[in-house]
């Protein structure tokens, strides 16, 4: 079993044979990180604005092709001249291609949501191993283990369940969706291969590791020939090796020619280079990505639950009328709109909110300085109730496990946001 540096370098040489028309910088290098595996490293400088990589349509896993490559085997199938220029250039028969990939119809596969086909297809091309064309894009791809901190693993594994329920309530809400999302995925996938006596290839853990390889590795980009918002994303090979950071980045750009990846800074030897995967916060990258930043500018609290606690039905009908509904948060420096909104139209009377000139003014961006002393004294009493029930859960900081660490510091970062408000309305 070749070691992790050989099989980059496998997967190198693939990507840069002569026929491929991939294109890797020869100042960069993958290798270990101490914080979240491999990473992309400057081995001499970069200039900013600067190709670095290259990736041909054949290197790239998306929709597109996954349907040009498993249609190919299937004779009756006419793909659309759309597809014409995109060719896995892999032929070798196996199981997998005479049961099922020669009998998949195209209707079948475009009926499977971008996420259900990469995945599936990630699952049956490990399991052509050494048949398959991407085997050394295969073997870098993380192992199960890698994706212990996300949520949705805590959910699927017996010993970790009780974690998921001490989680944030607004994190647990989104690891809730991405659980509803894995298991309709899983379920549907698991139909079509039903439909070919082939449904004991799909574990649920099989398809829980292409699954989170998918949501942790996939960049959203405008394929040419997607044929929906949906199919907008694609693994690009080595690509994939660059890590998150919410400030430096690299910029990704996809044509007719293939991906590409230009400096937008520069870069000495040594330096990482990072792409910034969004403006998201801790809650975010560990249900996505299974990590969190030590520090994270994009981490909020959101107060959905507690505001709409306080509305009776007109007041919330007004608010979804008005757009404002829901989706009430601060930040490290503030109080969104939204939520100054939600708080401000308590101080007016229920019966004539649509005609109250001043609620109207607020909402137009005129001056709101009226309602701030009723919005922070509402503000107050919210965050002291959410920070008492939050401090308990932040003192797992402290654990030796893992996990509880994690957990709280998610909370001490939220309790971190409300004292910044809450001495900010003291001051006031
Ligand atoms: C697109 S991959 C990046 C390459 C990956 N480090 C590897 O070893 O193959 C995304 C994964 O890398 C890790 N990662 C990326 N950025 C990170 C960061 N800033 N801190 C910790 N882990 C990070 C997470 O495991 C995430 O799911």
């Amino acid at each position: 079993m070749a070691d992790d540096a050989q099989k980059v370098e496998s997967l190198t040489k693939w990507l840069l044979d002569s026929n491929s028309k991939c294109q890797i910088s020869t100042s960069l290098h993958v290798k270990e990180t101490n914080y979240g595996g491999k990473g992309i490293f400057a081995i001499s400088d970069v200039k900013p604005y600067q190709q670095i990589m290259k990736i041909s349509h054949n290197h790239l896993i998306n929709f597109t092709t996954i349907v040009s490559h498993i249609s190919s085997f299937n004779s009756a199938v006419h793909l659309p001249t759309s597809y014409k220029h995109i060719k896995v250039s892999e032929t070798k028969s196996d199981r997998i291609t005479q049961d099922l990939y020669s009998k998949l119809t195209l209707d079948q596969l475009l009926q499977l949501s971008s996420f259900q086909i990469v995945s599936m297809y990630l699952v049956l091309e490990s399991i052509r191993g050494e048949n398959s064309y991407w085997k050394h894009f295969l073997n870098t791809l993380p192992v199960i283990d890698d994706f212990k901190l996300s949520p949705l693993f805590w959910r699927l594994n017996e010993h970790t369940t009780k974690l998921y329920n001490k989680l944030p309530p607004t994190t647990k809400a989104h690891a809730d969706k991405i659980s509803q999302k894995f298991d309709l995925d899983y379920s549907i996938v698991k139909d079509l291969l039903t439909k070919y006596n082939l449904q004991e290839l799909l574990t649920k853990k099989f398809f829980l590791w292409a699954w989170m390889s998918t949501n942790s590795r996939c960049l959203y980009m405008e394929i040419p020939q997607g044929k929906d918002r949906d199919d907008n994303f694609t693994m690009a090979p080595y690509v994939d090796f660059i890590n998150h950071s919410s400030s430096d980045h690299c910029s990704l750009k996809i044509d007719r020619n293939g991906f590409f990846v230009s400096t937008t800074s520069k870069y000495v030897e040594g330096d990482e280079l990072y792409l910034c995967y969004g403006p998201h916060s801790n809650d975010f990258l560990l249900c996505e990505y299974a990590f969190i930043l030590p520090k994270n500018d994009w981490n909020d609290v959101d107060l959905t639950d507690s505001i709409l606690k306080l509305f009776d039905e007109k007041q919330k009908e007004f608010l979804r009328e008005k757009g404002y509904f829901g989706e009430y948060t601060i930040n490290k420096d503030s109080v969104s709109f939204r939520t100054e909104v939600a708080l401000a139209i308590l101080e007016e009377n229920v019966n004539d909110l649509y005609t109250n000139r001043r609620i109207n003014a607020l909402l137009n961006g005129y001056e709101s300085s009226f309602y701030n002393k009723s919005i922070n004294r509402r503000l107050k009493t919210l965050l002291n109730g959410l920070i008492d029930k939050f401090e308990e859960y932040a003192s797992l900081e402290e654990s030796d496990d893992i996990y509880e660490k994690i957990i709280g510091q998610l909370y001490r970062e939220k309790c971190e946001i409300m004292e910044y408000h809450l001495q900010k309305i003291d001051n006031y």
